[in-house]
């Protein structure tokens, strides 16, 4: 049973990473992505997964410097973008992040897709950053099994994280399974398929049992499938209840039921695709 907002996974270099953050895409730079982070830390989250391509650092910056709790407490991500990726622009771009997020070190950096001929320099760049002790973990996002074998085929260190897009109608097996092997940690993005779920039968007949939102219903089969997850939202009351879901448990045949709804559909790009 998972139990509290505030439970961790442990990775596979031993950093503890909140199971449970919040998601910032699209959420403007300014107040609207402060005053959501300083919401979200108010109601117990630890954990906030941001992205130079979203391009509200800064942001997100003030939220964690003006809320009530101290740095150590928190766990921040951000990823290199596409357009950055190589080794000497890697290095670049995380200094930009470091210095508008205001930070001195960054909890966790990804690669956040698998940008062709660039990701093996980019990696190199992650490797020297943890190296230098300027990030506590680094991963990798949108990796399928592919790119995987081709990063670790020469790389000093294992990602400690792969960030992916999953909900009920993409369940993504074969990735979960290459990095359960090589104790990579799954993390979700767009878990809640930015509302499009909210009105099915299947999940909202479970809403009605368990006497829950269909939000919550989704985030606790993510937490329980093992996924970290990070939903978005810039309204205090969501971000409050959708980090409701820690005083209830999907039974088997429910996560069962739940996991029926898979279509492989995608709502953001192929990595693949994305990658060329
Ligand atoms: N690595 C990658 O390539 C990617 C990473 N991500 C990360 O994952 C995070 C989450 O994914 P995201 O794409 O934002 O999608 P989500 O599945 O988290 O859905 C977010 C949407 O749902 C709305 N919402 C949130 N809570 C509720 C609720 N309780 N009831 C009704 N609507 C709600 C939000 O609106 P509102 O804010 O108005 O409440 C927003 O429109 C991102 O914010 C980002 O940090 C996302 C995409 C790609
Ligand atoms: O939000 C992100 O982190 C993304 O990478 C996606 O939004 C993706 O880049 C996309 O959908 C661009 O159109």
């Amino acid at each position: 049973m998972i139990n509290s907002i505030s439970d961790t996974v442990v990775l596979n270099n031993g950093v503890e990473m909140p199971r449970f953050g919040l998601g910032v895409y699209k959420a403007e730079d300014g107040n609207e992505v402060t005053n959501a982070v300083r919401s979200a830390i108010h109601a117990g989250y630890r954990s906030i997964d941001t992205a130079s391509f979203y391009k509200n650092e800064k942001g997100v910056g003030e939220g964690i410097r003006t809320a009530d709790v101290s740095r150590d407490e928190l766990f921040i991500t951000t990823k290199v973008w596409n357009d950055e990726q190589g080794y000497d622009e890697t290095l670049k771009a995380f200094q930009q992040s470091r210095e508008k997020l205001g930070v001195s070190y960054l909890d966790l950096y990804l690669i956040h897709w698998p940008i062709r001929g660039k990701f093996k320099d980019t990696w190199r760049a992650l490797e020297k950053l943890y190296k230098e002790g300027y990030v506590r973990a680094i991963g990798v996002s949108n990796f399928k099994p592919h790119h995987l074998h081709e990063l670790l085929a020469d790389s000093e260190f294992v990602p400690a994280v792969n960030q992916v897009e999953f909900h009920p109608r993409l369940t993504q097996e074969d990735t979960r399974a290459f990095c359960y092997d090589h104790r990579i940690q799954m993390e979700a993005w767009s878990p809640m398929m930015r509302g499009r779920l909210f009105d099915h039968p299947a999940i909202t007949s479970l809403a009605e049992k368990y006497q829950k939102t269909p939000a919550q219903i989704i985030l606790r089969w993510d937490l329980q499938h093992d996924f970290v997850t990070i939903p978005k939202s810039v309204h205090e009351e969501r971000i409050r209840q959708n980090a409701n879901v820690f005083d209830f448990e999907l039974d088997k045949g429910d996560m069962d039921r739940i996991d029926a709804l898979n279509t492989n559909e995608r709502i953001g790009p192929d990595p693949d695709k994305m990658g060329q």
